[in-house]
This record gives C-alpha cells, structure tokens and sequence, in this order.
C-alpha cells in the first residue's frame, strides 16, 4: 500500500496547531483547513491533467485543468472540517457523505448515514477524515465505496496510526493513504498517541 506523509514545515506547523490541548475549536477548524489544503496538492500531484486553448490578454496559449475530478467523500463528523476546503480546490467534483460513530467499547464504526453515488466504476475517490485510528471507520467507508466498483481510492487524513495503516494494508482494499503524520500508536482506549484527542470533538464540540 502507498502511503505518502507529507512532512513539510508549514504542514508540521498546523498539526502541530491542532496537537496542542489549548488550540480552541475555531482555531483547530482553521488549522485543519489549511493542513487540507496541503493535503490535497500532494493528493493531486500526479493527478492527470487536460489540456485546453486559451487567450491571455497577450496571447494564445494552452491552459490545463484535472481531466476526471476525484469524488469528495468526507466521513461525518470529523471529515466535514475537511469538506469545504477541499472543494473550494476541486470546484468541478461531486460530493459524497458517510456518517459514522466508532463505538468506545467495542471501537466498531456505528453507520448512521451515508449518500453515494451507485455507480463509482473509473471514478477516483478521495476519502476526507482526519483520524484514521484502529483504520475501522476508514476500512468500512472503503468497502462501501470497492462495493459501488471504485478501484482507485485515496484517504486523507491529519494523523494516521500504524495498527490502522496496517490494517488498511492487510485489508487488500484498492487505496493508498496521504497524511501529515504517522504517530506512534493506540492507547488503551483506541485513542492515537501523541494524536490530537477526538478531532470531531474539538472541530465541533463533545456529543
Ligand atoms: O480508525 P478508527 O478507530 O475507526 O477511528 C477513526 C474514526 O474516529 C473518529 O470519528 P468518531 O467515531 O469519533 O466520530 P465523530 O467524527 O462524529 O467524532 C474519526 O473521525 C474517524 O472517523
Ligand atoms: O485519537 C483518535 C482516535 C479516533 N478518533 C479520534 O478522533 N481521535
Ligand atoms: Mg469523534
């Protein structure tokens, strides 16, 4: 499995942002938002390109813009604070949503909604969560989209841990993984350590 961490010193700076306990809930949303936004350039990087004539106001040239638009798949809550940055990048991509609970004995993802499209054959797919933790959440958000024919996946996410990168490995789910950082592991209660606690508390507030 392909898992690129994207380690520049302006992305270190935003996790580190969003790591620290008195970073409020505005100012985490805003760190999330703009680690987004770096995600996604290193998501697209080999993103296949069409190109197109124009007129500058000088002269003819070539302009180019993504030949297939990946769909936007933010999984609820935590994702939404992912969601909008990512579309305002890729104006032209479909949204989809998937909304789970992990469960805080069991770890399982609860699935309490999800809107996809139901045919994904061809379509690249970028999965938006911040955590990828135990991987369950990621690992059930995957099969449902493997389900619908998707074959090229790639998730997006703040802080990865290596149980889930391994279970994600393992898997045999077509999906390569982008992250700021992959921490050291899980607690005893599932929780990534050093992390950033429950990233959809602290974009949203405790439920
Ligand atoms: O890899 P896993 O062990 O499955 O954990 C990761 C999941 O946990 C968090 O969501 P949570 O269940 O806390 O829901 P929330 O976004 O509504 O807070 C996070 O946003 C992931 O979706
Ligand atoms: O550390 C963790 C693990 C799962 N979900 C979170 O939001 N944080
Ligand atoms: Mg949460």
């Amino acid at each position: 499995m392909d898992i690129q961490v994207v380690d520049h010193p302006l992305a270190k700076a935003r996790l580190s942002t969003m790591r620290d306990a008195r970073t409020d809930s505005a100012a985490f949303r805003a760190a999330l938002q703009e680690l987004t936004l770096m995600l996604l350039y290193e998501a697209t990087r080999e993103s296949e390109v069409a190109e197109y004539p124009l007129h500058t106001p000088v002269a003819k040239t070539t302009g180019s813009r993504l030949a297939a638009p990946p769909l936007l798949v933010p999984v609820l809550r935590a994702g939404l604070g992912m969601a909008d940055q990512a579309h305002r990048l890729i104006p032209e991509s479909q949204m989809g949503f998937v909304g789970l609970a992990r469960d805080e004995q069991t770890l399982q993802p609860t699935p309490y909604m999800e809107s996809l499209p139901a045919e994904l054959s061809g379509q690249a797919v970028f999965v938006l969560d911040p955590m990828l933790a135990t991987g369950g959440s990621m690992a059930h958000t995957i099969k449902l989209l493997a389900e619908r024919g998707a074959t090229d996946v790639t998730a997006i996410c703040t802080v990865a841990a290596p149980e889930g990168l391994e279970l994600l490995a393992e898997s045999g789910l077509p999906v390569r993984v982008i992250t700021a950082s992959v921490d050291e592991r899980l607690n005893e209660s599932g929780f990534i350590v050093p992390g950033l606690g429950d990233a959809g508390d602290r974009e949203y507030g405790t439920v």
